[in-house]
């Protein structure tokens, strides 16, 4: 027989079992392990089971154990996870170590995502096995289950579920496989987490645009209609596209916070110059180290921080020669420090990353 019961730390909140006569013993149902289970108390509100009492794992050794022991259950149907965010761009992420398939479809994904009908976040991202010789394998689907090849602030707080799962203190670096190959995040002293983002890529094949180059192989501040606008935009990718723009065509001052995102977004999102679809990142330039940015992300729609694109603006920045190769930019979310390192032309990203809860969710 088993009872469904609430607990926070080690005391009882609430009890409810189907049987009338009180059995002996009990299996409990909790997202802690517990080595012993007798209840007594007065706050259970039946009383006829007012003669068991319990004691549960000191609050630190359950603490330890739970994470991992939480994560690790596996009834079917229900999903087990911890929700993190970077700057407020938040993601379900799911231990995922013991396979290479991920533990939902990206229908449930989408359905995980939303904010009403869901947990909510942009994104589901999978902790999974190391491949081509990397520590571990990440994964991500979009809030709309589409599959990107990588996300900046996700990687980041990849980088804390995994030193969390393994009660990690301290400095740590973890080699990650991802759509994008081989990024290295690295969790500093102070919490924050620089994360070696890889080389840009500009060939505008590879972004992947139709938009014609214009500079060698790019596309640096080109000309393309949306809606019956002229804007000029740069593409780059960080393994995944975007689109970045400065301004409409003769109107170089754009005030980001101006911007109705939900209007023109998805024209940007799904213009037919973009065949894998784009990110699209308005920039407006405070100085040559001080950018300002609103995104609308590809698969996820408006969010409150973008990493891979906040990297990506930097480069066309550095492109269309607005600003330095080390740069602050302020999302809605937050800032990220941005570096576009000449000597071996990856981009660092350094930004937090933080939870927020451990939860459970019906698939
Ligand atoms: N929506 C993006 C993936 C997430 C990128 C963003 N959240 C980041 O922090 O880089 C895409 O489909 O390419």
């Amino acid at each position: 027989m088993s009872i469904a019961a609430t607990i926070t730390s080690t005391n009882l909140r609430s009890v409810s079992t189907s049987t009338t006569t009180p059995p002996s013993s009990y299996t409990l149902t909790t997202p802690f392990k517990l080595n012993t289970l007798k209840l007594t108390s007065s706050s259970i509100p039946n009383p006829k089971f007012r003669s068991l009492s319990v004691t549960a794992m000191t609050s630190a050794s359950q603490q330890t154990l739970s994470k991992t022991a939480f994560l690790d259950r596996t009834e079917s149907g229900t999903l087990h996870f911890v929700k993190y965010h970077g700057l407020g761009n938040d993601f379900i992420m799911v231990n995922n170590l013991d396979s290479m398939e991920p533990k939902v479809t990206p229908e449930q994904a989408a359905k995980l995502c939303d904010r009403n009908f869901g947990v909510g976040a942009d994104g589901v991202i999978f902790a999974m096995p190391g491949s081509n010789g990397t520590d571990y394998t990440m994964r991500i689907f979009n809030s709309d289950g589409s599959e990107p090849e990588m996300c900046g602030n996700g990687v980041r707080c990849f980088a804390k579920f995994i030193a969390d799962l393994n009660n990690l203190q301290g400095k740590q670096s973890f080699t990650v496989h991802t759509g994008a190959g081989l990024i290295i995040p690295e969790i500093q002293e102070d919490g924050q987490v620089k994360v070696d983002m890889g080389e840009p890529v500009l060939k505008a094949s590879d972004v992947p645009t139709k938009i014609p180059p214009n500079k060698g192989e790019s596309v640096v501040k080109a000309k393309i209609e949306v809606d019956g606008v002229s804007w000029n935009v740069t593409c780059v990718s960080m393994g995944n596209p975007h689109c970045i723009t400065f301004g409409r065509e003769g109107d170089e001052n754009l005030v980001v916070d101006e911007l109705n995102l939900a209007d023109i977004g998805p024209a940007f999102e799904h213009h037919v110059l973009f065949p894998a679809r784009t990110n699209t990142e308005f920039v407006q330039v405070f100085s040559r180290t001080h950018l300002k940015m609103r995104v609308w992300e590809r698969g996820a729609g408006a969010t409150l921080a973008c990493g891979t694109g906040a990297c990506a603006l930097v480069v066309a920045a550095i492109l269309e020669g607005r600003s330095e190769r080390n740069c602050t930019v302020d999302l809605p979310g937050g800032p990220l420090e941005i570096e576009w390192r000449e000597a071996d032309n990856h981009v660092y990203m350094t930004g937090p990353a933080e939870v927020v809860f451990y939860g459970s969710a019906h698939l």
